[in-house]
């Protein structure tokens, strides 16, 4: 297998979790944290841990970090991008005019920005220069970071526009316990990773409500019929929606306890206030801000989303999650797929029966 060197910007949970599964892949690991402790304890074989953001985890002896950020951009031949959302601009702001042509750049934030309404796509290839875009790729589907580095099975998509590159990091990051799929549909893959943490945020409220398995069930089907409207409307491919970073990350974050945006929404169904649970949690629930940017996107292009409107409603309004999830049972009875594209494939289908010579 052939080992690079990787850099890592970012040295929350799943950077730090990204920089042990490359360091046990055999890649050269450095990662970029911005707390001198944090690096100074990583640095320091008696230690080798992060205690902020993956605290009673030994890191690999070859781990190696740095405050410097140019010196991790300078040492990486594969760079991943693991800073939340809302960072991410201003990271590339800062590391752009020290790229060099043979870098591959690996984007692994999930979420939509409130201000532009961008997936981290769109914000790469605004703030980076054309002659870079195929040089980036997007990693995405459901990857808890203490399952990653403690080497439970995992499946992941990568998702670039350009097929060399999307094979080469597919090749690059692939283990026997980390298995890279590849698509070409950037915008799918982006859009469902960042809306299924609004759905698992609705997940958690229906948990902590105790609203039992039905209505969790309930949610998640047409919480991914949402997402697939949605998505769809915005130039994804439906099937990516079906896939890993899709239905995939959706089971993962809105049944696994280890979800962050999950517990959000536990905790909001149980009472708590948004600003209590924020404050306590040293880790981002993307899923927060991403509420507002795809109840925004929604009304944006005119797709009816009514459990992403509710998560909204409940996160940013204060509206009260009993008597929101009550609205959304009591809304107009609904066929459950559209109407007109049920009889139009049954008219295929009939066409079809009618055509056979035998
Ligand atoms: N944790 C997971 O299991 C997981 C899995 C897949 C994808 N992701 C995605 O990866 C991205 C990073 O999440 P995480 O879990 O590693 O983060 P985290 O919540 O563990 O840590 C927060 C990170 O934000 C950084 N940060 C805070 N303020 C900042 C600022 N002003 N400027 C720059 N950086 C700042 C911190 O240094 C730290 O790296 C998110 O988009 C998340 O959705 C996370
Ligand atoms: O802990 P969450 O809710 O941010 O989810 C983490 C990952 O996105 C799961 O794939």
């Amino acid at each position: 297998m052939e080992r690079v060197r990787v850099g890592t910007i970012g040295g929350g949970a799943f950077g730090t979790s990204l920089c042990v599964h490359c360091s046990r892949a055999g890649h050269e690991t450095l990662i970029y944290t911005r707390d001198e402790g944090v690096t100074a304890d990583i640095n320091n074989p008696q230690v080798k841990e992060n205690k902020v953001y993956f605290k009673g985890f030994r890191l690999p002896g070859s781990l190696r970090a740095s405050t410097n950020l140019l010196d991790v951009v300078a040492h990486a031949d594969l760079l991943l991008l693991c800073v939340p959302t809302p960072y991410v601009a201003a990271t590339l702001e800062k590391i752009r005019d020290h790229l060099q042509p043979h870098q591959v750049l690996v984007s692994c934030s999930k979420g939509i920005l409130n201000e532009t309404l961008e997936t981290v796509d769109k914000i790469l290839e605004r703030v980076l220069p054309v002659s870079l875009h195929r040089r980036i790729a997007f990693l995405s589907g459901p990857s808890f970071a203490a399952e990653v580095a403690r080497e439970k099975p995992t499946c992941v998509t990568i998702a670039a526009r350009d097929l060399a590159v999307c094979k080469r990091v597919q090749m690059l990051l692939s283990t026997g316990r980390f298995r890279c799929y590849r698509t070409a549909d950037v915008t799918g893959v982006e859009l469902a990773g960042a809306l299924k943490n609004v759905l698992a945020i609705g997940c958690g409220m229906v948990d902590g409500l105790d609203f039992g398995g039905n209505g969790r069930a309930a949610l998640i089907t047409r919480g991914h019929s949402e997402i697939v409207r949605l998505a769809v409307a915005l130039g994804a491919h439906p099937l990516t929606l079906s896939g890993l970073a899709g239905i995939g990350d959706i089971v993962l974050t809105c049944t696994g306890d280890l979800s962050r945006n999950r517990t959000v929404g536990l905790r909001l169904g149980k009472g708590e206030a948004l600003e209590d649970i924020i404050a306590s949690m040293k880790a981002v629930a993307e899923g927060v801000l991403t509420s507002r940017s795809a109840h925004l996107l929604a009304q944006k292009v005119k797709i009816s989303t009514p459990i992403i409107d509710a998560v909204y409603r409940i996160v940013h309004e204060r509206a009260d999650p009993l008597a929101t999830l009550d609205q959304l049972m009591s809304m107009d009875l609904m066929p459950e797929v559209d109407e007109a594209v049920l009889a139009a494939s049954t008219a295929t289908h009939l066409l079809t029966e009618s055509h056979d010579p035998a």
